[in-house]
């Protein structure tokens, strides 16, 4: 089942300036249509209780939320969609269990692993990182523009129809040449997040995908 995607995922952060559901509601209300909510530090209770707040939140604005990792909260809040983070994990049997309605995103770090994933069925990748970043340093060798044109030219070779979303230290002004490389968009936490001024970030980030 072929899902819709958006060019433009937010992903929260465990950042002191504000909370998840702080900065889903700030990026919603600047028009963000993909919330990925990311915490890797709380209990499933805790889990669930942010989960609810911004699916509340995407709802109202309409909005698809996708939470990182934690699959077994499955079908316990109204959540569309995983964002796996783990390299090798099997999305065969990730698909099982999640069922075809659930949208489901894996991240790489090469073409190898970009090629796997697609053949597994993940209906889009994060590929990264295209640059450092504090969000979550990184050993993998950086991408930079070069990666990503290197991989988008193998995959058309290969007629693999995967969304690529470049990931991993992206700032505004790398919009434009990483777009150009034939990825279908970008995945940003840090420069949104970390801004000054959260929603004019968003913005900024949102015109220049246009
Ligand atoms: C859309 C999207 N892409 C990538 C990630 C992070 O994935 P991760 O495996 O953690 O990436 P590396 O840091 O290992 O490069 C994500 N959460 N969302
Ligand atoms: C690469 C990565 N790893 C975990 S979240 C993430 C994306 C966020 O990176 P940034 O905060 O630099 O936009
Ligand atoms: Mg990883």
């Amino acid at each position: 089942m072929k899902k819709f995607i958006e060019k433009l995922h937010f992903i929260t952060h465990d950042i002191p300036q504000h909370t998840h559901i702080e900065q889903a509601q700030i990026a919603c209300h600047a028009g963000a249509k993909w919330i990925q909510y990311r915490c890797l530090t709380k209990n499933d209770e805790e889990l669930l209780e942010d989960i609810n707040a911004i699916a509340e939140i995407c709802d109202d604005w309409g909005a698809t939320l996708i939470v990182t990792d934690h699959i077994h909260l499955n079908g316990k809040a109204d959540i569309q969609g995983f964002h796996i983070e783990d390299m090798d994990a099997d999305f065969i049997k990730i698909r099982e269990q999640l069922g075809e309605a659930i949208t489901i995103g894996g991240s790489s770090n090469t073409l190898n692993g970009l090629i796997r994933i697609a053949a597994e069925g993940v209906d889009y990748a994060g590929f990264g990182p295209f640059y450092t970043t504090t969000t979550k340093p990184n050993n993998a060798p950086l991408l930079g523009i070069t990666g990503y044109q290197t991989a988008m030219q193998v995959l058309k070779e290969k007629s693999i129809d995967l969304p690529v979303l470049a990931v991993g230290g992206v700032t505004l002004s790398d919009v434009d040449p990483l777009m150009a490389t034939g990825i279908f968009g970008i995945a940003v936490s840090a420069a949104i997040n970390q801004a000054e001024d959260m929603r004019a970030a968003y913005l900024d980030f949102y015109d220049q995908l246009k």
